[in-house]
């Protein structure tokens, strides 16, 4: 599992381990050993030689100055940009010395930024604000296409939080960071600016809960319902799904078939005539009608405004479904039929629009309407307000899929090619989740267990390639027995 910290907590931590530690400088002098380490295997990797700093006011451009002083020692030509504002750290002529030229504000630094290798950069860190002082805005818009961009800490300009995008930043190839990693290195709004990351041990250890998590491969096993010798298809789980209608039959199919394909104890199906018909053909192993169940998945492909035959009785399931005491998640039309809280445990399933739709139905008269734009604009913000407004936990779709509980740790799962952004794929994730649920995992370890499934099985149905919402759900099983004996 990867665990990102708040800057304040890794402020605390470094403090602590300083007050240890007879040499102020001694964690700034480690991190710039390994940062300088890293970009030295990426010179010989792509055969460079000139590195360009880019540094700012504070501790991160000292950092990044202190790694080009190793780097420079090792043979590199190193040149650091320095804007209108003094540097963190002795003058310019102690920089000149240690073999790193200085070009200030007022010199031909597009020049030296041109013939850039490698690139550092060391504007801002965890003290930054979003988004960038003009001079390193003007750096930024000339950083040369096939320079190596290496962000020191995180890329200058991002959230160090994640929470808000900010186009006027960085976006690195690479970002190294110290200790451990931070929200912004992991949250939807900023995580597509950091390219690779790689985590320097400057010897902090970290205590209490995380900002945010994210499940690797290795955390699978420990959480996957595998059943046991004792086991039957009723203590396994069964999953209640109430989806589709005459006008939307596909996504039944979709979500009962990654549902089955997850390994439930037994599936009911409610639904309207048509799409009844299509899911008996095609995944037999369904229960046909209401009955007893230990979770509900409610909503994908539910018209809530359809009077065709059947859509009565079955909005009367779905309501009662949402009544109920059980487990239940929530997606696509079901979330219309959100009113408010439910004390059982509840895992919504919106992509951007469908929060916004949400938040402004739930927000009442007083609230300022909430567009999709918004909601991608601070995920985070945008998913946690819905989570207290309904008591439930709140997974928000997208390429970074969050999972956020009303209060406390949050996960972030990117596990997914971009292929997965195709009709369907959300049907898919409800019937995956909806199983995990039944077999009485939490709403947090369901919702960012099933997005680590998910996304993975998009990769396995066709590697490299696009991937349709069918073959996604097929390829569920064989992605689980992968995940569980790697
Ligand atoms: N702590 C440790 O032990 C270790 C820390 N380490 C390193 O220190 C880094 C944190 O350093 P830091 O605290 O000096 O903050 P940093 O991010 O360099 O910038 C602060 C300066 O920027 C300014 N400023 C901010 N936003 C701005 C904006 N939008 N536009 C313009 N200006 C803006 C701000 O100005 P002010 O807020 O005063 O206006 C201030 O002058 C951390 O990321 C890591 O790299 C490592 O060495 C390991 C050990
Ligand atoms: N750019 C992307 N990269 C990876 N996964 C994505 C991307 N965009 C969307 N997804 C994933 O694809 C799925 C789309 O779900 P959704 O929007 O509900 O589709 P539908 O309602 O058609 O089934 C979600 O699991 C989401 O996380
Ligand atoms: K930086």
């Amino acid at each position: 599992m990867l665990r990102a910290w708040s800057a304040d907590a890794v402020r605390s931590a470094e403090a602590a381990l300083m007050a240890t530690l007879d040499d102020e400088g001694e964690l700034m002098a480690r991190a710039a050993w390994g940062l300088a380490r890293v970009c030295r295997a990426r010179l010989e990797e792509t055969g460079g030689s000139r590195v360009v700093v880019l540094a700012g006011p504070g501790n991160n451009g000292a950092d990044a100055l202190y790694a080009a002083v190793h780097l420079a020692d090792e043979g590199a030509e190193c040149v650091a940009l320095q804007g209108p504002w003094p540097l963190a750290i002795g003058d310019s002529s102690s920089w000149q010395e240690a073999g790193v030229r200085i070009v200030a504000a007022d010199g031909d630094w597009r020049a030296v930024l041109t013939g850039a290798d490698l690139v550092l950069d060391g504007v801002l860190g965890i003290g930054g604000r979003p988004g960038l002082p003009d001079e390193a805005v003007a750096w930024v818009d000339a950083l040369p296409p096939d320079a190596y961009v290496v962000a020191v800490d995180l890329p200058s300009g991002q959230d160090p939080a994640g929470e808000v995008a900010h186009e006027d930043a960085v976006f690195a190839d690479e970002t190294v960071t110290f200790g451990v990693p931070k929200p912004v290195h992991v949250l939807p709004a900023t995580e597509s600016a950091v390219g690779r990351l790689t985590v320097v041990d400057i010897g902090i250890e970290l205590e209490g809960d995380p900002e945010v998590e994210r499940l690797d491969f290795a955390d699978v096993p420990g959480l996957w319902p595998v059943p046991t010798a004792s086991d039957d298809k009723y203590s396994r789980g069964v999953l209640g799904v109430v989806a589709g209608g005459e006008s939307y039959t596909g996504a039944p199919v979709l979500c009962c078939t990654a549902a089955v394909g997850a390994g439930l104890g037994m599936l009911r199906y409610v639904g309207t005539p048509a799409p009844t018909a299509l899911v008996r053909a095609s995944v037999p192993e369904a229960v046909i009608g209401d009955g007893r169940v230990q979770a509900w998945v409610v909503g994908p492909g539910l018209d809530t405004t359809s009077r065709a035959a059947g859509s009565k009785a079955q909005l009367d399931i779905a309501r009662a479904a949402l009544a109920s005491d059980l487990p239940a998640l929530v997606d696509a039309g079901g979330l219309d039929l959100v009113t408010g809280r439910r004390d059982a445990p509840t895992l919504l399933t919106p992509h951007a629009g469908e929060l916004a739709r949400l938040l402004n139905r739930l927000g009442g008269a007083d609230s300022a309407d909430v567009t999709r734009q918004q909601v991608q604009a601070s995920p985070l913000a945008h998913a946690r307000r819905a989570a207290r407004l309904t008591g439930a936990t709140v997974l928000l779709k997208g390429a970074t899929t969050l999972v956020v509980p009303p209060e406390g740790t949050v996960r972030s799962q990117n596990d997914a090619p971009p292929w997965l952004a195709t009709a369907g794929a959300g049907d898919v994730l409800a019937g995956v989740c909806g199983a995990l649920l039944a077999a009485g995992l939490s709403p947090l370890d369901a919702g960012s267990l099933g997005a680590l499934v998910h996304g993975v099985a998009a990769d396995r149905a066709n590697p490299g390639g696009p991937v349709r919402a069918l073959a996604l759900a097929h390829a569920i099983p064989g992605t689980v027995a992968h995940l569980l004996t790697r």
